[in-house]
């Protein structure tokens, strides 16, 4: 969210929201009545180019096709879209009243009957979730439109004389690094979550101010804001890199007997920036909260699919922004998450994991959007002007209808090479998913496990061709290490485990020279041998001793040579099964994993799915390419040493 608040939001905003909000439809219905569980709701906004966005012959990467669906281009294949379902879509032209009154007002009379409702923006940054929950003075968002409402609706249910008397408080938080802040008190450090005995999720401590009239909300909610924008202004983009969370509360006491008293709590939440630090390059610090985002996004992620596939279980405690909304996701709880989305060809990527991490159902369709557009073009000449007017029913503020003229989508061929790498990239880890581009968070079970399956026997085949692979090297290279012009200029390469203080070293020879299987063999029965490496020197090669860091230094080009196939597969493997299977702390047994590596590892493999090779390590957050290539080293060496001297 951005911090800052515009300051006419005080006056203007709440004229505009009135006029929004005046004709409110809301009313207290069906109290006490056992509502049927409820599942979370999706809806995509999509905004227009913003000032300054958008090229000469810019055109959106993404457009809509009715009020629940959308496409995007394909980038693998130009004839192709991809068609997602929402509950709702809304458009480049919809306005805050649509977003509003479509999707966040229907939810809000359930909290007069002592139910809870939570509103999520979600979404890449400048995607416009804090337009979509703040607005400006001009165009306020959901945040002034729902409190006007609320407050408007809990005076003339609590008016004297009716048998409710209500009262509505107001908190307001952040989570920074999976830490709850209190913005009302920035004083107060973290503070804890908790349960109650009825399953009501508490925050011991957390201020909370009771508020009668939209200007008490904003008396509060303004220098809140401001307390963000310091942290902004001081940890660079801080706002944009925690979840603001603005908790209303509409508690109902009854007048006479029983006097039963009645609590509805409302979450509005504009969440942090989804971002891929493979792409971003973040270090440091911004690694540190982008870990912290990305797992809370995951996790939220993982929440929303198991409400909507009715699972078992739901994982809430496992970030503290699912904890904080336990009681007002899923259950009797109404909740809507709104991702935004950005029609910018930079966003592309950034909009397609926006509408996977939303998407329920996807399906591609056969639709040359290209030619699309060209007849489009063709077509709106041919009718004239007024024509088109008469021919596009809606009006400008709906979301676009399937009769309506689809606006031309950026053609994805002139791509730079950096988007191409990341698509690449992309596109082998929803090919690793074994999806064929279907998102599987969003997958059945029964056909999640068919394609996991599927995904995991491939694998098997094609570490199958590998391993004969090597082994076909191995032999030729064998036989060239044994022809006898070779063999003057070649001695065996040996291996020795990394900790030996000796050895005999030399440089890595540009040629591979692989030892006869039998002969690694003799060698490992005698775990004194010393590393016999060839060094060349005034064009003649000769044995020199080294100690134990030099060698590995001298060595380090080429490692992988110097390891027999069989034993370099046999630790490849070894590292896979830890990958695959190990706990977090089994992970930490390997070198160069610490404990947030190992947890980012479980995090990835639970997302994704086992990893199919080694390498696949690379995708992990934080496994920049210079970390993998250590980590291999490290642990193959290490692994295959010990295999070496303790073949199983
Ligand atoms: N529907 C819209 N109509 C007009 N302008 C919009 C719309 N959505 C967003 N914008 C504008 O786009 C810009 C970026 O939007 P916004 O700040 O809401 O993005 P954000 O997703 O909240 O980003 P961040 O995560 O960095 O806070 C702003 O200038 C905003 O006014």
């Amino acid at each position: 969210m951005d911090a800052e608040v515009p300051a006419q939001l005080r006056r203007r905003g709440m004229a505009a929201a009135t006029s929004g909000a005046g004709r409110c439809r809301l009313s207290k219905v069906g109290a006490g009545r056992r509502p049927p569980p409820a599942r979370v709701r999706v809806a995509v906004r999509l905004r227009p180019f913003v000032d300054g966005t958008a090229g000469e012959n810019d055109t959106p990467c993404v457009r809509g096709l009715d009020s629940c669906s959308l496409e995007i281009a394909n980038w693998r294949n130009h004839q192709e879209t991809l068609k997602y379902q929402f509950d709702a879509f809304y458009g480049e032209r919809s306005s805050q009243q649509d977003i509003y009154a479509g999707s966040v007002q229907p939810i809000l009379r359930h909290l007069l009957e002592g139910q809870n409702a939570s509103v999520l923006a979600y979404g890449p940054t400048g995607a416009g979730k804090t337009h979509t929950m703040l607005g400006s003075p001009e165009q306020p968002g959901v945040i002034p439109r729902a409190l006007m409402d609320l407050l408007q609706l809990t005076r003339e249910e609590g008016a004297e004389g009716r048998p409710w008397a209500l009262s509505v408080t107001m908190s307001y938080l952040e989570i920074y690094q999976e830490k709850v802040l209190d913005l009302l008190d920035p004083a107060s450090g973290d503070l804890v979550i908790r349960e109650d005995c009825r399953g009501n999720i508490l925050i011991p401590g957390l201020t909370q101010k009771p508020i009668t009239s939209f200007a008490d909300f904003e008396r509060h909610f303004l220098p809140a804001s401001q307390n963000r924008t310091v942290g902004a202004t001081r940890l660079n983009q801080r706002s944009s890199r925690s979840h603001a969370v603005l908790l209303v509360k509409v508690d109902q006491r009854e007048r006479l007997a029983p006097f039963r008293q009645r609590e509805g709590k409302l979450y509005l939440i504009d969440l942090a920036g989804s971002e891929d630090n493979r792409r971003t390059g973040n270090k440091g610090l911004r690694l540190k909260e982008s870990g912290a985002i990305n797992t809370s996004l995951f996790v939220l992620g993982k929440v929303v699919d198991a409400l909507n596939q009715g699972l078992p279980r739901v994982p809430y405690r496992d970030s503290k922004l699912t904890r904080l909304l336990q009681d007002s996701l899923g259950g009797s709880a109404h909740s809507i998450l709104i991702a935004n989305i950005a029609p910018e060809r930079r966003f592309y990527l950034d909009t397609v994991s926006a509408l996977n991490f939303a998407a329920r159902s996807k399906e591609v369709i056969n639709r040359p959007f290209t030619n699309e557009s060209l007849q489009l073009h063709e077509a709106k000449r041919a009718r004239g002007p007024e024509e088109e007017e008469i021919g596009s029913p809606e009006p400008p503020a709906a979301p676009a209808s399937a009769s309506q003229k689809l606006s031309p989508l950026q053609k994805l061929s002139s791509m730079d090479p950096a988007m191409l790498e990341r698509l690449l990239s992309l596109d082998r880890l929803l090919g690793s998913q074994g999806s064929q581009g279907t998102p599987l968070l969003s997958t059945p079970r029964r056909e999640r496990m068919v394609l996991m399956k599927t995904v995991e026997e491939k694998n098997l085949e094609i570490e199958r061709l590998k391993m004969k692979q090597k082994e076909l090297e191995a032999k030729v290279l064998a036989q060239e290490a044994t022809d006898p012009k070779e063999k003057e200029n070649c001695s065996p390469i040996m291996l020795r485990p990394l900790g030996r203080r000796t050895v005999t070293v030399a440089k890595p020879l540009k040629k591979a020279v692989v030892m006869p299987l039998q002969l690694i063999q003799e060698q490992a029965a005698s775990p004194n041998a010393e590393i016999h490496i060839l060094k060349r020197k005034g064009g003649k090669r000769k044995l020199e001793s080294l100690d134990a860091s030099e060698s590995e230094e001298k060595a380090n080009d080429c490692w992988e040579l110097q390891i027999s196939p069989e034993l370099l597969t046999q630790g490849r493997q070894k590292i896979l099964d830890l990958l695959n299977k190990g706990s977090a702390r089994d992970l930490r047994s390997l070198q160069r994993i610490g404990q947030k590596k190992a947890q980012l590892i479980v995090g990835w493999r639970e997302l994704h799915g086992p990893f199919s090779q080694v390498e696949d390590l690379g995708r992990v957050e934080g496994m920049s390419g210079k970390h993998m290539e250590s980590f291999l080293k490290a642990n193959i060496l290490g692994l295959a040493a010990g295999l070496r001297c303790h073949p199983s």
